[in-house]
């Protein structure tokens, strides 16, 4: 899964404008236990030293548990380090963005991962001796981050269905399949979960209720690596993009997965579509959330305050190729 090309070729917004980033230092931080490590071992280390011959003051830091990823990149922003590379997956990278937001620490990262969405979504190499060279060639931009309960998120939040799959891997011998963990897992989610009842509150203003078996909050498009809910997010507008899938019955499910999997049009018909800066979510009971793929507690009970979900904006600066899918970003004045 973590070889090959690009999920898919789309028209690319070219940097020239763009102020071209130099660092001097950067601390590599890798999780060894993430999908492609062991495969790649030796791309790392040739990494560090490719770096180190490009001039950079670059070292390796390799995490022995979860929650290193976070203490080290927080590290790395008190030492005003420019460059921290996550070398994993879409969870490391989401470790590390809690302590990269709202300083001037520039996120690189090598895929190392199992899927890698952020990689595959603005268009990073997966092969890291390609992945690399986007750290010296690539352009710096900054970027939005959602973020609920206090937790940032790159790429999205999941309430309900692909939650509840998450939390349900996580706990089981699942985990150890990877990817064919989440089919299996999502399969037999699909067949037996309800759907929940819930109301959300869009910018204070707009209140929506139904009955949903999905709700995914992205601040980037693809999600999972191959299909896309928030097929209209962009990641410097400002905005979350809100994706309400409705319960359907076990056949239009079916026709909506389809729909969804192909990215064909008619999937709006089956959901409900929001741009907002703050969205605030009620649920009957508790239903699970994950972000960025990894899970994350759950919505608050009838009669608690709200799970606010909420952009911040222009909080990271990402190092991504020279030229980035221009559905992704909105132009932005040269910095
Ligand atoms: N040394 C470690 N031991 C155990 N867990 C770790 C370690 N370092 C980081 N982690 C945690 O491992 C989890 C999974 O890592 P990561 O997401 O990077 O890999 P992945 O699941 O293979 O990739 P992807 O998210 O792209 O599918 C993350 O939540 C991260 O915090």
């Amino acid at each position: 899964m973590t070889q090959g090309k690009t999920y898919m070729q789309q028209p690319l917004q070219s940097a020239s404008s763009k102020k071209k980033f130099q660092p001097t230092s950067a601390v590599l931080i890798a999780n060894p236990t993430s999908g492609s490590y062991v495969n790649n071992k030796k791309q790392v280390d040739e990494t560090v030293q490719f770096l180190q011959t490009q001039g950079w003051d670059a070292h390796l830091r390799l995490t022995q548990q979860q929650g290193d990823a976070g203490r080290f990149a927080h590290e790395a922003v008190k030492q005003n380090i420019d460059v921290v590379v996550a070398i994993g997956g879409d969870g490391t990278i989401n470790e590390v963005i809690q302590e990269l937001a709202g300083s001037e620490t520039a996120l690189g990262i090598l895929p190392n991962g199992t899927v890698n969405v952020w990689a595959r979504e603005v268009g990073i190499p997966l092969e890291n001796g390609a992945a690399r060279e986007i750290l010296l060639q690539g352009q710096r931009r900054r970027i939005d981050l959602g973020k609920v309960n206090e937790r940032y998120f790159l790429l999205m939040a999941g309430i309900g269905l692909d939650a509840e799959v998450t939390h349900e891997v996580e706990q089981r011998p699942a985990k150890k399949l990877g990817v064919l963990g989440y089919v299996l897992v999502g399969l037999w989610k699909t067949l037996t979960f309800k759907g929940f009842r819930v109301s959300l509150h869009i910018d204070g203003k707009e209140l929506i209720k139904t009955h949903a078996t999905q709700i995914v909050i992205g601040n980037t498009q693809l999600y999972g690596g191959a299909i896309k809910y928030t097929w209209q997010a962009k990641c410097n507008d400002g905005l979350l993009d809100v994706c309400i899938a409705r319960s359907q019955s076990l056949i239009n499910t079916v026709l909506m997965g389809i729909d969804v999997l192909l990215h064909r049009r008619q999937r709006r018909q089956w959901v409900r579509y929001e741009t907002c800066q703050e969205v605030e979510i009620r649920t009957r009971h508790a239903i699970a959330i994950q972000v960025d793929g990894d899970p994350l507690g759950f919505t608050s009970e009838r009669g608690a305050p709200p799970t606010i979900f909420k952009i911040a904006p222009q909080a990271l600066n990402v190092i991504v190729p020279e030229e980035v899918p221009a559905c992704l970003f909105i132009d932005e004045v040269t910095e």
